[in-house]
Protein backbone atom coordinates (compact mmCIF):
# COMPACT_ATOMS: atom_id res chain seq x y z
CA UNK A 1 0.00 0.00 0.00
CA UNK A 2 1.49 3.19 -0.56
CA UNK A 3 2.56 5.92 2.10
CA UNK A 4 -0.11 8.22 2.73
CA UNK A 5 0.32 11.57 4.79
CA UNK A 6 -0.60 11.31 8.47
CA UNK A 7 -4.17 11.59 9.58
CA UNK A 8 -5.31 14.87 11.32
CA UNK A 9 -8.52 14.66 12.47
CA UNK A 10 -9.67 10.88 13.04
CA UNK A 11 -13.08 12.08 14.58
CA UNK A 12 -14.87 10.04 12.37
CA UNK A 13 -12.83 7.02 12.84
CA UNK A 14 -13.01 7.07 16.53
CA UNK A 15 -17.01 7.92 16.41
CA UNK A 16 -17.18 4.83 14.07
CA UNK A 17 -15.69 2.04 16.57
CA UNK A 18 -18.29 3.31 18.86
CA UNK A 19 -15.53 5.76 20.85
CA UNK A 20 -16.47 8.76 23.09
CA UNK A 21 -15.68 11.98 20.96
CA UNK A 22 -15.33 15.61 21.84
CA UNK A 23 -18.28 16.14 19.37
CA UNK A 24 -20.00 14.31 16.62
CA UNK A 25 -17.86 13.81 13.56
CA UNK A 26 -19.96 14.79 10.28
CA UNK A 27 -20.16 14.57 6.86
CA UNK A 28 -23.36 14.49 4.22
CA UNK A 29 -24.45 11.63 1.81
CA UNK A 30 -23.67 13.17 -1.94
CA UNK A 31 -21.94 15.97 -0.36
CA UNK A 32 -20.28 16.36 -3.76
CA UNK A 33 -23.09 16.82 -6.04
CA UNK A 34 -25.40 19.42 -8.02
CA UNK A 35 -26.25 21.50 -5.07
CA UNK A 36 -22.52 22.52 -5.52
CA UNK A 37 -22.20 25.65 -8.26
CA UNK A 38 -18.69 24.09 -8.71
CA UNK A 39 -19.62 20.91 -9.50
CA UNK A 40 -22.51 22.26 -11.73
CA UNK A 41 -19.53 24.15 -13.77
CA UNK A 42 -17.62 20.81 -14.01
CA UNK A 43 -20.55 18.60 -14.86
CA UNK A 44 -21.35 20.68 -17.61
CA UNK A 45 -18.27 19.77 -19.24
CA UNK A 46 -18.36 16.06 -19.13
CA UNK A 47 -20.60 13.34 -18.49
CA UNK A 48 -21.52 11.46 -15.96
CA UNK A 49 -19.97 8.54 -15.81
CA UNK A 50 -16.92 10.27 -17.93
CA UNK A 51 -16.39 12.33 -14.63
CA UNK A 52 -16.60 8.79 -12.27
CA UNK A 53 -13.90 7.25 -15.20
CA UNK A 54 -11.62 10.06 -15.00
CA UNK A 55 -9.50 10.20 -11.80
CA UNK A 56 -8.33 14.16 -11.52
CA UNK A 57 -11.72 14.69 -12.20
CA UNK A 58 -13.17 12.65 -9.67
CA UNK A 59 -10.73 13.90 -7.19
CA UNK A 60 -11.29 17.36 -7.98
CA UNK A 61 -15.29 16.79 -7.36
CA UNK A 62 -14.44 14.74 -4.19
CA UNK A 63 -12.52 17.93 -2.94
CA UNK A 64 -14.99 20.89 -3.46
CA UNK A 65 -17.00 20.51 -0.52
CA UNK A 66 -13.93 19.47 1.68
CA UNK A 67 -12.49 22.91 0.53
CA UNK A 68 -15.32 24.83 0.71
CA UNK A 69 -16.40 23.83 4.47
CA UNK A 70 -12.67 23.51 5.52
CA UNK A 71 -12.48 22.83 9.18
CA UNK A 72 -16.55 22.26 8.98
CA UNK A 73 -16.53 18.69 7.46
CA UNK A 74 -14.94 15.89 9.09
CA UNK A 75 -14.81 13.29 5.73
CA UNK A 76 -14.45 13.28 2.16
CA UNK A 77 -16.63 10.39 0.44
CA UNK A 78 -15.01 9.51 -3.22
CA UNK A 79 -17.12 10.97 -6.27
CA UNK A 80 -18.41 7.36 -8.22
CA UNK A 81 -21.43 5.92 -8.10
CA UNK A 82 -23.41 2.71 -6.85
CA UNK A 83 -24.23 1.79 -10.24
CA UNK A 84 -20.52 0.89 -11.61
CA UNK A 85 -21.02 -2.42 -10.17
CA UNK A 86 -23.37 -3.60 -12.66
CA UNK A 87 -21.09 -1.62 -15.07
CA UNK A 88 -18.63 -4.33 -14.04
CA UNK A 89 -20.53 -6.95 -14.26
CA UNK A 90 -21.12 -6.01 -17.98
CA UNK A 91 -23.97 -4.20 -18.50
CA UNK A 92 -25.04 -0.96 -19.91
CA UNK A 93 -26.01 2.56 -17.82
CA UNK A 94 -27.28 5.39 -18.97
CA UNK A 95 -27.47 8.62 -16.39
CA UNK A 96 -29.90 10.63 -19.25
CA UNK A 97 -30.58 12.20 -15.98
CA UNK A 98 -32.02 9.62 -13.64
CA UNK A 99 -29.98 6.28 -14.67
CA UNK A 100 -31.13 4.35 -16.97
CA UNK A 101 -30.51 0.24 -18.11
CA UNK A 102 -31.25 -0.30 -21.86
CA UNK A 103 -31.02 -4.15 -21.27
CA UNK A 104 -31.97 -4.98 -18.30
CA UNK A 105 -31.89 -8.44 -16.46
CA UNK A 106 -36.01 -9.68 -17.23
CA UNK A 107 -35.40 -13.69 -16.25
CA UNK A 108 -33.28 -15.56 -15.23
CA UNK A 109 -32.14 -16.94 -18.19
CA UNK A 110 -30.98 -13.25 -18.84
CA UNK A 111 -28.13 -13.68 -15.56
CA UNK A 112 -25.93 -15.29 -18.47
CA UNK A 113 -25.16 -12.02 -20.16
CA UNK A 114 -23.35 -10.94 -16.93
CA UNK A 115 -19.75 -11.39 -17.09
CA UNK A 116 -18.99 -15.28 -15.64
CA UNK A 117 -15.87 -13.42 -13.64
CA UNK A 118 -15.38 -9.83 -13.22
CA UNK A 119 -11.79 -8.48 -12.88
CA UNK A 120 -12.25 -5.70 -10.69
CA UNK A 121 -8.76 -4.01 -11.28
CA UNK A 122 -9.94 -3.85 -15.17
CA UNK A 123 -13.31 -2.81 -14.34
CA UNK A 124 -13.14 -0.41 -11.61
CA UNK A 125 -9.33 0.57 -11.55
CA UNK A 126 -10.40 3.94 -12.21
CA UNK A 127 -12.12 4.13 -9.03
CA UNK A 128 -9.03 2.89 -7.08
CA UNK A 129 -6.70 5.56 -8.85
CA UNK A 130 -9.16 8.12 -7.96
CA UNK A 131 -9.25 7.06 -4.27
CA UNK A 132 -5.76 7.06 -4.56
CA UNK A 133 -5.17 10.78 -5.50
CA UNK A 134 -7.93 12.14 -3.73
CA UNK A 135 -5.95 10.22 -0.20
CA UNK A 136 -2.42 12.18 -1.56
CA UNK A 137 -4.24 15.41 -2.22
CA UNK A 138 -6.46 15.46 1.28
CA UNK A 139 -2.69 16.13 3.18
CA UNK A 140 -4.61 13.67 5.83
CA UNK A 141 -6.73 16.76 6.32
CA UNK A 142 -10.07 14.44 6.81
CA UNK A 143 -10.62 10.90 6.30
CA UNK A 144 -11.60 8.94 2.81
CA UNK A 145 -14.69 7.14 2.67
CA UNK A 146 -15.13 4.57 -0.26
CA UNK A 147 -18.55 3.05 -0.76
CA UNK A 148 -20.30 0.68 -2.72
CA UNK A 149 -24.09 0.00 -3.09
CA UNK A 150 -26.07 -2.90 -1.25
CA UNK A 151 -27.15 -6.34 -3.06
CA UNK A 152 -30.65 -6.06 -2.69
CA UNK A 153 -30.65 -2.13 -4.05
CA UNK A 154 -28.47 -3.04 -7.18
CA UNK A 155 -30.20 -5.99 -8.00
CA UNK A 156 -33.37 -3.49 -7.63
CA UNK A 157 -32.05 -1.49 -10.49
CA UNK A 158 -30.76 -4.42 -12.55
CA UNK A 159 -34.12 -6.09 -13.04
CA UNK A 160 -36.37 -2.59 -13.07
CA UNK A 161 -33.88 -1.21 -15.26
CA UNK A 162 -33.65 1.78 -13.42
CA UNK A 163 -35.37 3.90 -10.36
CA UNK A 164 -38.74 2.39 -9.42
CA UNK A 165 -41.99 3.16 -7.23
CA UNK A 166 -43.48 -0.14 -7.22
CA UNK A 167 -40.62 -2.46 -7.72
CA UNK A 168 -42.80 -5.01 -9.30
CA UNK A 169 -39.91 -6.43 -11.58
CA UNK A 170 -37.67 -6.53 -8.63
CA UNK A 171 -40.12 -8.26 -5.90
CA UNK A 172 -41.49 -10.29 -9.39
CA UNK A 173 -37.94 -11.64 -9.48
CA UNK A 174 -37.58 -12.68 -5.71
CA UNK A 175 -40.79 -14.44 -5.14
CA UNK A 176 -41.14 -15.75 -8.54
CA UNK A 177 -37.46 -17.06 -8.29
CA UNK A 178 -36.13 -16.83 -5.16
CA UNK A 179 -33.14 -19.63 -5.52
CA UNK A 180 -32.31 -17.49 -8.58
CA UNK A 181 -32.51 -14.32 -6.70
CA UNK A 182 -30.34 -15.11 -3.84
CA UNK A 183 -27.65 -16.58 -6.41
CA UNK A 184 -27.50 -13.06 -8.27
CA UNK A 185 -27.75 -11.30 -4.69
CA UNK A 186 -24.79 -13.66 -4.17
CA UNK A 187 -22.92 -13.19 -7.04
CA UNK A 188 -22.93 -9.08 -6.60
CA UNK A 189 -22.07 -9.11 -3.30
CA UNK A 190 -19.03 -11.25 -4.45
CA UNK A 191 -18.13 -8.40 -6.81
CA UNK A 192 -18.61 -5.62 -3.86
CA UNK A 193 -16.09 -7.33 -1.41
CA UNK A 194 -13.31 -7.33 -4.35
CA UNK A 195 -14.56 -3.78 -4.63
CA UNK A 196 -14.17 -2.49 -1.19
CA UNK A 197 -10.99 -4.93 -0.47
CA UNK A 198 -9.48 -2.70 -3.63
CA UNK A 199 -10.95 0.19 -2.61
CA UNK A 200 -9.27 0.27 1.18
CA UNK A 201 -5.61 -1.04 -0.86
CA UNK A 202 -6.32 2.48 -2.62
CA UNK A 203 -6.82 4.41 0.33
CA UNK A 204 -10.48 3.88 1.26
CA UNK A 205 -9.91 4.45 5.57
CA UNK A 206 -13.71 3.67 6.32
CA UNK A 207 -16.59 1.71 3.80
CA UNK A 208 -20.21 2.61 3.18
CA UNK A 209 -22.72 -0.37 1.96
CA UNK A 210 -25.43 1.68 0.56
CA UNK A 211 -28.58 -0.05 0.69
CA UNK A 212 -30.91 2.70 -0.62
CA UNK A 213 -34.15 0.00 -1.17
CA UNK A 214 -34.11 -1.80 2.13
CA UNK A 215 -36.75 -0.05 3.35
CA UNK A 216 -39.47 -1.44 0.66
CA UNK A 217 -38.72 -5.01 1.79
CA UNK A 218 -41.37 -6.80 4.19
CA UNK A 219 -39.13 -7.28 7.64
CA UNK A 220 -38.91 -11.44 6.47
CA UNK A 221 -38.00 -10.80 3.06
CA UNK A 222 -35.31 -7.94 4.48
CA UNK A 223 -33.86 -11.23 6.52
CA UNK A 224 -34.55 -13.77 3.76
CA UNK A 225 -33.10 -11.72 1.42
CA UNK A 226 -31.21 -8.79 1.73
CA UNK A 227 -29.46 -9.64 4.97
CA UNK A 228 -27.12 -12.41 4.07
CA UNK A 229 -25.50 -10.68 1.57
CA UNK A 230 -24.81 -7.79 3.56
CA UNK A 231 -23.45 -9.94 6.05
CA UNK A 232 -21.34 -11.91 3.45
CA UNK A 233 -20.01 -8.37 2.36
CA UNK A 234 -19.04 -7.42 5.49
CA UNK A 235 -17.14 -11.11 6.79
CA UNK A 236 -15.80 -10.97 3.08
CA UNK A 237 -14.25 -7.57 3.24
CA UNK A 238 -12.98 -8.60 6.66
CA UNK A 239 -11.51 -11.50 6.06
CA UNK A 240 -9.69 -10.85 2.65
CA UNK A 241 -7.85 -7.81 4.21
CA UNK A 242 -7.09 -10.10 7.33
CA UNK A 243 -5.51 -12.45 4.78
CA UNK A 244 -3.71 -10.14 3.15
CA UNK A 245 -2.31 -8.39 6.18
CA UNK A 246 -4.01 -5.36 5.57
CA UNK A 247 -5.43 -3.63 8.95
CA UNK A 248 -9.09 -3.60 8.95
CA UNK A 249 -11.25 -0.35 8.46
CA UNK A 250 -14.58 0.56 9.89
CA UNK A 251 -17.99 -0.40 8.39
CA UNK A 252 -21.33 1.27 7.89
CA UNK A 253 -24.41 -0.39 6.66
CA UNK A 254 -27.09 2.01 5.60
CA UNK A 255 -29.75 0.10 5.41
CA UNK A 256 -32.32 3.07 4.22
CA UNK A 257 -36.20 2.88 5.70
CA UNK A 258 -35.41 -0.69 7.46
CA UNK A 259 -36.17 0.61 10.85
CA UNK A 260 -37.92 -2.22 12.04
CA UNK A 261 -34.76 -4.43 11.59
CA UNK A 262 -32.54 -2.46 13.08
CA UNK A 263 -32.04 -4.60 15.73
CA UNK A 264 -31.29 -7.68 13.67
CA UNK A 265 -28.95 -5.73 11.63
CA UNK A 266 -26.88 -4.37 14.38
CA UNK A 267 -26.50 -7.86 15.86
CA UNK A 268 -26.09 -9.86 12.72
CA UNK A 269 -25.12 -8.14 9.88
CA UNK A 270 -21.49 -7.42 10.59
CA UNK A 271 -20.63 -3.69 10.36
CA UNK A 272 -19.62 -1.22 12.76
CA UNK A 273 -21.81 1.83 12.24
CA UNK A 274 -25.61 1.73 11.08
CA UNK A 275 -26.83 4.59 9.29
CA UNK A 276 -30.71 5.63 10.28
CA UNK A 277 -32.92 7.70 7.99
CA UNK A 278 -35.63 10.68 9.70
CA UNK A 279 -38.02 7.97 10.09
CA UNK A 280 -36.90 6.41 13.59
CA UNK A 281 -36.39 8.55 16.28
CA UNK A 282 -32.51 8.75 17.31
CA UNK A 283 -32.87 7.59 20.59
CA UNK A 284 -35.44 5.02 20.14
CA UNK A 285 -32.87 3.72 16.98
CA UNK A 286 -29.74 3.41 20.04
CA UNK A 287 -32.47 0.96 22.17
CA UNK A 288 -32.95 -0.69 18.89
CA UNK A 289 -29.24 -1.77 18.41
CA UNK A 290 -27.74 -1.44 21.89
CA UNK A 291 -24.07 -0.94 22.21
CA UNK A 292 -22.74 -3.31 19.23
CA UNK A 293 -22.86 -0.34 16.84
CA UNK A 294 -22.15 3.25 16.29
CA UNK A 295 -25.14 4.89 14.36
CA UNK A 296 -24.90 7.74 11.75
CA UNK A 297 -27.36 10.00 10.50
CA UNK A 298 -30.43 10.85 10.54
CA UNK A 299 -31.57 14.63 9.90
CA UNK A 300 -34.69 14.72 6.97
CA UNK A 301 -32.72 16.17 3.85
CA UNK A 302 -35.47 18.60 3.40
CA UNK A 303 -35.16 20.32 6.96
CA UNK A 304 -32.24 21.78 4.42
CA UNK A 305 -35.24 24.14 2.82
CA UNK A 306 -36.62 25.19 5.85
CA UNK A 307 -34.48 28.00 6.30
CA UNK A 308 -31.67 28.70 9.34
CA UNK A 309 -34.25 28.93 12.25
CA UNK A 310 -35.83 24.89 11.17
CA UNK A 311 -31.99 23.96 10.60
CA UNK A 312 -30.75 25.20 13.97
CA UNK A 313 -33.87 23.69 15.80
CA UNK A 314 -34.10 20.38 14.00
CA UNK A 315 -30.23 19.52 14.46
CA UNK A 316 -30.27 20.67 18.42
CA UNK A 317 -33.29 18.37 18.48
CA UNK A 318 -31.66 15.53 16.94
CA UNK A 319 -28.37 16.33 18.89
CA UNK A 320 -30.25 15.66 21.95
CA UNK A 321 -32.24 12.37 20.99
CA UNK A 322 -29.05 10.95 20.00
CA UNK A 323 -27.63 12.00 22.97
CA UNK A 324 -30.37 10.86 24.98
CA UNK A 325 -29.52 7.41 23.68
CA UNK A 326 -25.85 7.56 24.71
CA UNK A 327 -23.96 10.35 22.25
CA UNK A 328 -21.86 12.03 21.42
CA UNK A 329 -20.09 8.53 21.91
CA UNK A 330 -20.52 6.31 18.70
CA UNK A 331 -22.77 8.99 16.89
CA UNK A 332 -21.50 10.30 13.09
CA UNK A 333 -23.86 12.90 12.22
CA UNK A 334 -25.60 13.33 8.91
CA UNK A 335 -28.22 13.61 7.01
CA UNK A 336 -30.90 10.39 7.05
CA UNK A 337 -30.17 10.64 2.73
CA UNK A 338 -28.76 12.75 0.45
CA UNK A 339 -28.65 15.97 0.35
CA UNK A 340 -30.79 17.16 -2.55
CA UNK A 341 -30.08 19.50 -6.10
CA UNK A 342 -31.53 22.86 -4.78
CA UNK A 343 -30.22 22.98 -1.62
CA UNK A 344 -28.41 26.49 -1.08
CA UNK A 345 -24.52 26.00 -0.02
CA UNK A 346 -24.77 28.23 2.76
CA UNK A 347 -27.73 26.76 4.16
CA UNK A 348 -25.84 23.51 4.37
CA UNK A 349 -22.38 25.10 6.06
CA UNK A 350 -25.35 26.22 8.27
CA UNK A 351 -26.13 22.60 9.19
CA UNK A 352 -22.36 21.90 9.74
CA UNK A 353 -22.13 24.71 11.88
CA UNK A 354 -25.26 23.81 13.84
CA UNK A 355 -23.83 20.50 14.68
CA UNK A 356 -20.39 21.28 15.49
CA UNK A 357 -21.75 23.54 18.59
CA UNK A 358 -24.82 21.22 19.15
CA UNK A 359 -23.49 18.29 19.54
CA UNK A 360 -20.15 19.07 21.42
CA UNK A 361 -19.95 17.39 25.02
CA UNK A 362 -19.43 20.73 26.53
CA UNK A 363 -22.80 21.94 24.96
CA UNK A 364 -25.64 22.67 27.98
CA UNK A 365 -28.79 22.34 26.68
C1 LIG B 1 -29.30 5.03 -5.19
C2 LIG B 1 -27.93 5.62 -5.40
C3 LIG B 1 -27.37 6.02 -6.64
N1 LIG B 1 -26.10 6.51 -6.37
C4 LIG B 1 -25.83 6.44 -5.04
C5 LIG B 1 -26.96 5.85 -4.42
C6 LIG B 1 -27.04 5.50 -2.95
C7 LIG B 1 -27.37 6.65 -2.11
C8 LIG B 1 -28.79 7.13 -2.26
O1 LIG B 1 -29.71 6.34 -1.96
O2 LIG B 1 -28.96 8.29 -2.62
C9 LIG B 1 -24.61 6.80 -4.33
C10 LIG B 1 -23.84 7.98 -4.77
N2 LIG B 1 -23.98 8.72 -5.90
C11 LIG B 1 -23.05 9.72 -5.93
C12 LIG B 1 -22.23 9.56 -4.77
C13 LIG B 1 -20.98 10.38 -4.59
C14 LIG B 1 -20.42 10.65 -3.33
C15 LIG B 1 -21.19 11.59 -2.45
O3 LIG B 1 -20.98 12.81 -2.57
O4 LIG B 1 -21.96 11.10 -1.59
C16 LIG B 1 -22.74 8.50 -4.03
C17 LIG B 1 -22.28 7.96 -2.69
C18 LIG B 1 -22.88 10.77 -6.93
C19 LIG B 1 -23.99 11.06 -7.86
N3 LIG B 1 -24.81 10.16 -8.48
C20 LIG B 1 -25.66 10.82 -9.32
C21 LIG B 1 -25.38 12.22 -9.25
C22 LIG B 1 -26.05 13.30 -10.09
C23 LIG B 1 -25.76 13.06 -11.52
C24 LIG B 1 -25.61 14.24 -12.38
O5 LIG B 1 -24.69 15.04 -12.17
O6 LIG B 1 -26.40 14.34 -13.32
C25 LIG B 1 -24.32 12.37 -8.35
C26 LIG B 1 -23.62 13.64 -7.97
C27 LIG B 1 -26.66 10.19 -10.20
C28 LIG B 1 -27.50 9.13 -9.64
N4 LIG B 1 -27.05 7.96 -9.12
C29 LIG B 1 -28.11 7.23 -8.63
C30 LIG B 1 -29.30 7.95 -8.91
C31 LIG B 1 -30.68 7.51 -8.52
C32 LIG B 1 -28.92 9.13 -9.57
C33 LIG B 1 -29.81 10.18 -10.21
C34 LIG B 1 -30.61 10.96 -9.34
C35 LIG B 1 -29.89 11.74 -8.30
O7 LIG B 1 -29.00 12.53 -8.64
O8 LIG B 1 -30.22 11.61 -7.11
C36 LIG B 1 -27.99 5.92 -7.98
Amino acid sequence: MPDFPPLKNDLLLRAARGEETERAPVWVMRQAGRYLPEFREVRAHHGFFELCRTPALATEITLQPVRRYAGLLDAAIIFSDILVVPQALGMEVQMNPAPFFPEPLDTPADVSKLRAHVDVDKELGYVFQALTQTRVALAGQVPLIGFCGAPWTLFSYMVEGGGSKTYQKAKGWLFRWPEESKALLMRIADVCVEFLVGQVKAGAQLLQVFDSWAGELAPHHFQEFALPSLKHIATGVRNKLKAEGIPPVPMTIFPKGANSELAAIAQHAGYDTVGIDWCVEPSEARQLVGDVVALQGNMDPNVLYGGREAIEREVRRMCASFRGGRAPKGWIANLGHGITPGVDPEDMRWFLECVHKYSAASYQA
